[in-house]
């Protein structure tokens, strides 16, 4: 039989490019809400209840309640895109590609987390380095972000697109999370086996999809004989056999004067990259991904296909 999937919030930003990147496939059948019942509670707990798999694009508390309507239901398998799940013990991280057994883990799961997409570039960056031993234990990291404005959802778009609205945002780029508590950090600090938690800045530029997250290192505080090199064979390493995250080789880095945040936009790939000089004293490690592929509907499709191939 064909599995049905309903996305819940499937008129918002996320669902709708899970939407988009569904059409046209005859494997699986979408069950839809019409946009004026999306918030019909009894309409979607009949569709979610209907579905094989249920991908939840919706605020945190919303999810928790959509969670809920499946409480008695032992079959619908969920995929969570909001933050409430992330770093819950009985749900699998969605992150297929951030450790080898990870894929397996998705496939077999009931429930899957997706990953927050400042979350993907970090932890994509750092865990193969904890799992190598490069970065050791008490390292103080940090992690400086650019999002598209689309990270924001519907209402951010509605603030930077529309500046006749009372609480339009009239900055091309902003910093936000200043009082470093963004709803990122224990995500990253779990996911990326960190034993402190990193010092989280994201800030917005006026773009709309694209994102790039940079984790900055000092040589001398790493493993002792680390080097740009050594690291950027760790990730090399790591990632060997993967198509959708990829290590962008040392000598195309070392001749690039910039990275554009919006490269990947529209598509569902995540770059590393390495910087620095060799034999220099520090190195700067970037990701570079789409807040709504790689960063969220992408990874949701992806995880998706893994669960309907078990
Ligand atoms: N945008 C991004 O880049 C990323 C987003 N995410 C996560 O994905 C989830 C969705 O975010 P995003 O798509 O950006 O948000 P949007 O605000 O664009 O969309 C959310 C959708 O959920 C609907 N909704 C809200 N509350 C309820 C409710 N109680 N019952 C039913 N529907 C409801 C909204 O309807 P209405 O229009 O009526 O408000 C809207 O259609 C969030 O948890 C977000 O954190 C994850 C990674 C990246
Ligand atoms: C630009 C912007 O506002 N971005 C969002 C994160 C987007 C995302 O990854 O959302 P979830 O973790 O909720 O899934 C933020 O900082 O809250």
């Amino acid at each position: 039989m064909t599995p049905k999937i309903f996305i819940d919030g499937e008129h918002g930003t996320t669902g709708l490019q899970i939407r988009t990147r569904m059409a046209g496939r005859r494997d699986v059948e979408l069950l839809s809400i019409p946009e004026a019942e999306r918030r019909n509670a009894a309409m979607r707990e009949d569709l979610l209840n209907n579905a094989d798999i249920a991908i939840l694009c919706l605020p945190d508390d919303a999810s928790k309640e959509a969670v809920g309507m499946l409480s008695g239901n032992n079959s619908v398998r969920i995929i969570d895109t909001s933050t409430a799940y992330r770093i819950a013990s009985d749900w699998a991280y969605g992150f297929a590609e951030m450790d080898k057994a990870q894929a397996d883990k998705i496939k077999a799961a009931r429930h899957v987390a997706n990953p927050g997409c400042y979350p993907t570039g970090a932890i994509g960056l750092i865990r193969p380095l904890r799992a190598a031993g490069i970065l050791p234990d008490g390292y103080p990291v940090s992690v400086n972000a650019v999002s598209g404005y689309t990270g924001g959802g519907k209402q951010m778009i509605a603030q930077m697109e529309d500046q006749s609205r009372e609480d339009s945002i009239s900055a091309n780029n902003f910093v936000y999370g200043l009082p470093l508590k963004h709803k990122h950090v224990p995500e990253m600090k779990t996911h990326g086996l960190l034993d402190r938690a990193p010092l989280f800045s994201p800030s917005v530029g006026r773009f709309a999809q694209g994102m790039i997250v940079q984790v900055p290192l000092f040589l001398d505080d790493l493993k002792d004989g680390t080097t740009i090199e050594s690291i950027h064979a760790a990730l090399v390493a790591h990632y060997a056999g993967q198509d959708i995250v990829t290590v962008v080789p040392l000598a195309e880095s070392t001749k690039l004067g910039r990275v554009d945040a919006e490269e990947l936009a529209n598509t569902d790939r995540m770059k590393l990259f390495v910087f620095g000089t060799p034999g220099g004293a520090h190195v700067n490690l970037v990701a570079l991904l789409d807040n709504l592929g790689k960063g969220a509907s992408g990874a949701a499709v992806q995880n998706m296909d893994l669960m309907l191939s078990a």
